[in-house]
């Protein structure tokens, strides 16, 4: 139980862990930090019961609070850090919910010079197309990933009484290095989205724009739903974990031209081998990881 949860960056995410952690009575209280420009996102949060109060003061959010969370684009991480920096309290802990790992580590050492070992790096493998706080909803960790990325100093009694926090709003929780936290959201998070945003782009670009998308459909729809995604956010993604990205940009163009080459030479056998093996691959996926 903590006596004051703060989290800053009140949208889908923060608004999220607010709505699931007051639903299972783990903050005695629920307060959160956001600038000027967003009173109403922040006014709302409180309306709807998600946050008790907010300020507009980092110093005055941050007061006797002992779980910390930021939730903000992890192009932000740096400067919010900056901003925490004085505040910093030795008995708090503090963490995150960033999609990339490296570069929030990267900004908290930007900030401090070190990583204080009571900030405990996470991220929730659950989300959705939608931002802001009226997408938040107490249920959207229930049953999914949380991925803690532990460095060598972070306290290890932090990480537990974290992970606790987490399974006791519907998360099972894994341990794993940055760097391969990195590579593997690079491959399941990072390029799917990179994928949808340039299909939908192309087709929208394209003159028959409005017949294409008249008649798109179920596999269409399944397809194009991440690319309704915040883009700030995905810009900040991308560039923050572009050194695993791009490779990966360069496979699937590699995989791409062999699957043209097979095309254009009218190779059925190898057409249906292709499209086997990966209906196969995640068959096998989905019954081994999907629980
Ligand atoms: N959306 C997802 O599916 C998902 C899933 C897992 C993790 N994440 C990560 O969680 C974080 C939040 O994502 P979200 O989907 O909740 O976004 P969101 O846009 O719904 O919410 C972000 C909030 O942060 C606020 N904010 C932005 N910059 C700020 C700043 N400098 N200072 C204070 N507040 C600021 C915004 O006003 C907004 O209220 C990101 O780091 C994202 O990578 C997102
Ligand atoms: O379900 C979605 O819409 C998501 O995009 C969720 C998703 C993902 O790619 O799986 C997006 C970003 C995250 O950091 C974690 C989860």
């Amino acid at each position: 139980m903590f006596k004051r949860l703060c989290v800053i960056g009140t949208g889908l995410i923060g608004g999220s862990i607010a709505r699931a952690a007051r639903e299972q009575g783990l903050c005695e209280e629920i307060v959160a930090f956001g600038r000027e420009k967003n009173l109403p996102n922040l006014q709302l949060a409180q309306e709807l019961g998600v946050i008790d109060r907010f300020y507009t003061d980092i110093g005055l959010a941050l007061h006797n609070a002992d779980l910390v969370i930021v939730a903000t684009p992890v192009g932000s991480m740096r400067s919010i850090f900056e901003a925490i920096k004085p505040y910093w309290h030795p008995e708090a802990l503090y963490s995150d919910a960033g999609s990339t790992k490296g570069s929030v580590v990267e900004a908290v050492e930007a900030a401090f010079g070190h990583v204080p070992s009571n900030f405990v790096p996470a991220h929730p493998i659950a989300g959705a197309e939608r931002s802001g706080v009226e997408a938040a909803q107490a249920d959207l960790f229930r049953n999914r990933r949380l991925i803690i990325t532990p460095l060598e100093n972070t306290d290890a009694a932090l990480v537990e009484k974290l992970s606790r926090f987490w399974q006791q709003i519907g998360s099972s929780v894994s341990l794993m290095s940055v760097e391969h936290h990195d590579t593997v959201l690079a491959a399941t998070s990072h390029l799917p989205h990179i994928l949808a945003f340039a299909l939908v782009g192309l087709l929208g670009r394209k003159d028959e724009q409005r017949e294409i998308f008249k008649y798109a459909a179920g596999g269409f729809k399944d397809f194009s739903r991440i690319a309704s995604s915040d883009p700030t956010m995905w810009q900040d993604i991308c560039l923050a974990n572009k050194h695993e990205i791009i490779p990966l940009i360069q496979q699937f163009k590699a995989e791409l031209s062999h699957i043209e080459q097979l095309l254009a030479d009218d190779n059925t056998r190898q057409l249906f081998d292709t499209f086997t093996y990966a209906r196969n691959a995640r068959q096998r996926f989905l019954e081994t990881f999907d629980d």
